[in-house]
């Protein structure tokens, strides 16, 4: 190896170790050298020569051949073994041919013979040094340029971005390690391949044109965002920022090794290639996140309206026909509140992949908000076709869902607005389809009910509904009337239940259809509910106190009157207020009611039983499925719901339920009541069945007082109405 100092050293202070077995002429050759400024070391002998060897370092070494013990080849051999790179000029008696050649095979520069001539021998060691110097700076640069181009290969194969080198053709003639890593390509593997085999099939067009575009520069570089396909990665691709430009014809000089030894022409283009995949996705998810819902992966308000907007302009043009849907769970209140968000999350989920079952590619199925969803149909050919959908919709959601160890039954309310009969804006189809689902909702639920102009009037009329429906509680246009309930073996009436009715000074007797949805909407109910409760809690007290004292009020509740936190303390109040006998008061509410929170609503039915009042399951079987509640709560009777018993007519399904619900309840020891019993067949099973009570068309509608006064005054058994 050769030192930095040495290599620094002029050739005139050149360190020189001169060695011969012969002191006089080893004198006179170092006088010799240090006469011409050089530094000339002697060493008596071979051994001597190698000691100093082994020590120094030496410019030049001047050689005897034939010396004692250790002779000039020796020496030579030593210099090879232990690759000491100092130039040997050997200064030697011996001049037969063989001597000269086995001296230069050994290594030695060169040879002078003795006895030499000083100018000769000062012009062989002035040239070897000079050879020497010229040699060492030459190795000198060559390792600086190895030791740079090492930096650079360094630096580009642990750049964070891919390097890489295209031909003119757009081969690849030079790509870094940091393909490997990002794509699992192998540099090697990639030379001579055209670059568009590394491009994303959707972008091949768009990355060689951005390649090829000939306003580029070194200048004026190009930069585009790209997708490169990976090789045994769990993404098919990635997303890369390049940015390239051509390099000069000169470049080829300053290229990286490997780029001569493949089988590209020159190159051409310099490219990198930073890796965006990460800020790509970030991004892509944020404008996911800006127009769709996240529980449900479902479109948003805003993409709906946005593709709604699309569809209006395109039917427009192709002069066709659209649907817009808005669709709105029914119970899905009681599930959330009952078994928790979580669950009511799960629900939606379940309820969004039922309703895309049911769609085409090009519809739309939006989540608007809570349990709301829209649904656009672009391009139908009549309003069947929304309906057979919106029937399907019905239809799968009647299925029960499984959620954990719970089973929920949900059903939908659908309101159809069609283009362009129902509005020609965006806005007017989803407020119609809107309105057409309040009126399915305000019809009893799980159905479907297409828009019509007849709707908005109803609408408009709400706000004035509203305002007349305050003012008939001050102006109490509110009454009660009464429909009985009668035993079905003796005909007797046992009860009565007290179902409000509003005579509207212009509209006439209005039905709760007509006015309860909006009093629980404006949460008018309350207060309505408790002038229906004092109303009949007084009107019956009359009749209690007129000798029918077994006759049992029934009184429905709202759900808001129940949820009210001192509903029990109200109730108890208002009955003592009038002295009524709490056992006459049956309260009817419905399963919904009760699953809206079990664990109050047990305690203040206890309270309310504890007092005496009895309680009955309204529309009993319609509702939430778990029958747990039965043995929880302090519960007196079930009312089988109307649509059970009209099965009793229509066919087996409904009767096997009455049937099943009947033995229920005898089971529990629980009262029942079968409610809309329209027809001796019906009454002549209920009561076969062991159903004690019933109530219905069959022994009236409900009546006013004043009649029911009548009725009561006879004493005797009811009959049925003809
Ligand atoms: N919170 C309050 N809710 C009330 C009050 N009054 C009534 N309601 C609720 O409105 C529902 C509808 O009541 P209504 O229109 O009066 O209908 C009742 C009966 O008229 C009807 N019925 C009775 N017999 C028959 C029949 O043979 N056929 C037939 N088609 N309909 C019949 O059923 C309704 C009674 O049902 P139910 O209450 O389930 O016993 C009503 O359901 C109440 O929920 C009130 O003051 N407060």
């Amino acid at each position: 190896m050769i030192s930095d100092a040495l290599l620094e050293t002029s050739t005139v202070e050149a360190r020189i170790l001169v060695v011969d077995d012969e002191p006089r002429l080893l004198r006179s050759l170092v006088d010799l050298l240090e006469e011409q400024g050089f530094i000339a070391v002697p060493a008596l002998g071979g051994r001597a020569a190698c000691e100093l060897l082994t020590r120094e370092a030496f410019q030049l070494v001047m050689l005897d051949l034939r010396m004692p013990e250790v002779d000039g080849h020796q020496v030579m051999q030593f210099i090879q073994d232990r690759k000491i790179e100092t130039p040997v000029i050997v200064v030697s008696g011996e001049s037969s041919f063989t001597a000269v050649s086995r001296a230069l095979r050994r290594g030695a520069e060169d040879y002078i013979k003795k006895p030499f001539d000083p100018e000769e021998l000062l012009a062989t060691v002035g040239n070897v040094l000079q050879k020497q110097a010229l040699a060492w700076a030459h190795r000198n640069v060559q390792m600086r340029l190895e030791k740079s181009e090492e930096l650079h290969r360094y630096i580009v194969n642990t750049s964070p971005d891919i390097v890489f080198m295209l031909d003119r053709e757009g081969r690849v003639c030079f790509v870094n390690r940091k393909i490997e890593a990002l794509l699992g390509y192998k540099p090697s593997e990639l030379i001579g391949r055209h670059f568009r085999h590394l491009i994303d099939e959707q972008d091949v067009a768009r990355g060689t044109y951005a390649l090829q575009d000939p306003a580029i520069s070194a200048e004026n570089p190009r930069t585009f965002e790209i997708r490169l396909k990976t090789r045994g990665s769990r993404k098919a691709n990635r997303y890369f920022e390049i940015t390239a430009f051509p390099i000069g014809d000169d470049s080829g000089q300053f290229l990286p090794h490997e780029i001569h030894r493949s089988n590209t022409s020159d190159p051409c283009i310099y490219g990198s290639a930073r890796d965006i995949t990460e800020r790509k996705e970030a991004e892509a998810f944020i404008n996911f996140q800006a127009y769709h819902d996240l529980l449900t992966r479902l479109p948003n308000r805003a993409l709906f309206k946005d593709r709604l907007m699309l569809a209006i302009t395109q039917a427009q043009r192709n002069r066709q026909k659209l649907a817009v849907m808005f669709l709105d769970l029914d119970r899905f209140k009681v599930v959330n509140d009952t078994l928790g968000h979580a669950m009511g999350d799960r629900l939606l989920q379940a309820v969004t992949q039922r309703l895309e079952s049911c769609l085409r590619k090009g519809d739309t199925l939006s989540r608007f908000g809570g349990d709301e969803f829209t649904l656009l149909l672009p391009a139908i050919s009549t309003h069947n076709d929304a309906r057979k959908i919106a029937r399907k919709l019905i239809s799968v959601l009647k299925e029960p869902f499984q959620l954990g160890e719970h089973e929920v039954f949900v059903g939908v309310s659908v309101g159809i607005a069609i283009f362009p009969d129902a509005g020609q804006t965006m806005d007017q189809l989803i407020q119609c389809a809107d309105i057409a689902m309040y009126h399915v909702k305000a019809g009893g639920k799980d159905g479907y009910r297409f828009y019509s102009e007849t709707m908005s009037i109803g609408t408009a009329n709400r706000l004035s509904l509203e305002r007349d429906l305050r003012q008939a509680l001050v102006n109490k246009e509110l009454c009660v009337h009464y429909q009985p309930q009668v035993a079905s073996d003796t005909g007797q009436v046992v009860g009565l239940e007290a179902l409000v009715r509003w005579q509207h000074p212009e509209r006439g007797l209005l039905y709760p259809r007509d006015f309860l949805p909006l009093a629980e909407e404006t949460k008018l109910i309350t207060e309505l509910s408790e002038c229906v409760l004092d109303t009949a809690c007084q009107q019956m007290k009359q009749w209690i106190d007129g000798g029918h004292r077994t006759l049992r009020l029934a009184v429905n509740l709202s759900p808001l009157q129940v949820d009210h936190p001192r509903f029990v303390q109200n109730l108890i109040a208002q009955l003592r207020a009038i002295n009524f006998p709490p056992e006459n008061l049956e309260i009817e509410i419905t399963e919904n009611v009760i699953m809206n929170d079990l664990e109050q609503i047990s305690r203040k039915l206890q309270e309310l039983a504890e007092h005496g009042i009895r309680i009955a399951i309204d529309d009993f079987g319609t509702g939430y499925s778990s029958l747990n509640y039965l043995h929880r709560l302090p519960i007196h009777t079930l009312k089988v719901d109307q649509s059970f018993v009209r099965g009793i007519r229509s066919g087996e399904d409904g009767a096997c339920i009455v049937n099943a619900i009947v033995a229920m309840a005898h089971g529990l020891r629980l009262d029942i009541v079968a409610e809309g019993v329209e027809t001796d067949i019906q009454l002549a099973y209920l009561r076969n069945l062991g159903c004690q009570q019933v109530q219905g068309f069959f022994y009236g509608p409900a009546r006013p007082a004043s009649e029911i006064n009548e009725l009561l005054g006879t004493r005797a058994p009811i009959q049925a109405v003809v």
